[in-house]
């Protein structure tokens, strides 16, 4: 495709194709889109994170990561269609453009490239990263689980061969790091969503315990509004709560370590479906579960600048 108009969003793509689509949309909108390299992955990737700026000045940010897990595919392509949206919706939509003339957005579509290539080429159910474990003939960390807080709790492995293997120590991955030392050096992140599949699911801290977390009334009721709202458009129904009580008890987890760096408006989405395809979501609904799931980071982003 030649510009982002007639990109094909209603299929899967590669990750030069992606990586493509986001040059793309950098050159289409100079002023808006800016693409930095926070990082590199284990196999030497460029970790790229879209910033949606209309400021000179610092702003307070929001985050969005997708792809964190390789095989979750749906994440990724809905992320592609929300900077596309942003793109689009910027001095047309009056609540984006709001939320936009007081923050920026940054969005980081394949937060776990090596991973990504490797469902691509040889294992299409593949989640971990693709680091070579010593002392193991098993390869790949899970990067959500090798996050500071809670780090090595139960919800976590300490074998590498296990899919939830926390790795050797807490944010060995610098698909991982990377993500940390963003967020530090930005120092005034608001939001922080991380975009799983699938179960349909809005997950608030914590995951590591059943302790519920300081602002888990609040937090619930959002995750009510943007849930109701996400079910408005095709009647996608959404269960919501701490990830220790609505899905399972994980530890060292991105939400966790989100939070507890003082961004309280930290939750994982866990999209379409509820298992009947599971990671392998039919690309026909690939639009539907990202204009349904808009609504619902919108919910949040409107919140988040309101409060
Ligand atoms: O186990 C995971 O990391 C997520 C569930 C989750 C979600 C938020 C915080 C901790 C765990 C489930 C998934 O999205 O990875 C799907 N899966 O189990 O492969
Ligand atoms: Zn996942």
């Amino acid at each position: 495709p030649r510009t982002t108009d007639d990109y094909d969003y209603a299929n899967y793509h590669t990750l030069s194709e992606i990586n493509s689509f986001m040059d793309m949309l950098v050159q289409e909108n100079p002023k808006l889109v800016s693409k930095i390299v926070i990082g590199k992955s284990y196999e030497g990737r460029e970790l790229n994170v879209l910033k949606f700026s209309t400021g000179a000045t610092k702003r307070p940010g929001i985050w969005i990561d997708t792809g964190i897990h390789a095989r979750e595919w749906i994440t990724p392509a809905s992320g592609t269609w929300f900077a596309k949206k942003i793109a689009t919706d910027y001095g047309r939509d009056p609540a984006l453009t709001a939320i936009l003339d007081k923050f920026d957005i940054f969005l980081e579509l394949v937060t776990n490239p090596d991973g990504y290539e490797y469902t691509h080429t040889t294992n299409r159910m593949w989640r971990k990263t693709r680091r070579i474990n010593s002392g193991s003939s098993c390869v790949g960390v899970d990067p959500n689980r090798n996050w500071g807080t809670g780090y090595g709790g139960a919800g976590s492995s300490s074998n590498p061969c296990s899919e939830t293997y926390r790795g050797p120590s807490t944010y060995s991955e610098s698909e991982v790091r990377s993500i940390v030392d963003f967020t530090k050096s930005h120092g005034n992140l608001k939001a922080f969503l991380t975009i799983h599949s699938y179960s349909q699911m809005m997950l608030y801290p914590y995951g590591d315990t059943g302790i519920p977390c300081v602002d888990e009334a609040e937090l619930d009721e959002l995750a009510l509004k943007a849930a109701t709202e996400l079910e408005s458009l095709y009647g996608t129904k959404y269960t919501f709560g701490s990830t220790f009580n609505t899905i399972y008890q994980a530890s060292g987890v991105t939400t966790d370590w989100a939070y507890d760096q003082g961004i309280k408006y930290s939750y994982t989405f866990e999209l379409r479906d509820n298992g009947y395809y599971g990671f392998i979501l039919p690309a026909n609904q690939i639009i539907p579960t990202a204009e349904e799931t808009w609504l619902a980071l919108m919910v949040i982003m409107e919140h988040t600048k309101n409060n």
